[in-house]
């Protein structure tokens, strides 16, 4: 099942810089684990914001929901999610 998922990152500014920074490291790895596992397909930067548009490819809603809500940056972030289907016009 494929699914757009836009993250808006809002880390709290008064965050200790030690716990930011490594928070922000653990969330490097798990994306680059799930990559690397092929559910996490692709990442894009939205120009000029602390968000990304990413497409996952997982088994199940469940699955999505696991993966995202353990982000190590999910107490600090907005989080929109479109299932995709085929679209009509597609070669
Ligand atoms: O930087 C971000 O967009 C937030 C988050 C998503 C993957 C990652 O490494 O950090």
């Amino acid at each position: 099942m494929l699914f757009a998922v836009r993250m808006d990152v809002d880390i709290p500014r008064d965050l200790d810089p030690a716990v930011r920074e490594e928070t922000v490291a653990r969330e490097k790895a798990y994306c680059h684990e799930l990559q690397r596992s092929g559910e996490w397909k692709r990442i894009w930067r939205i120009v000029g914001l602390y968000s990304n548009i990413s497409i996952f490819d997982v088994e199940s809603n469940a699955r999505l929901h696991e993966i995202l809500s353990g982000l190590p940056l999910f107490p600090f972030m907005r989080i929109e999610v479109s299932p995709l289907t085929t679209h009509p016009s597609a070669l």
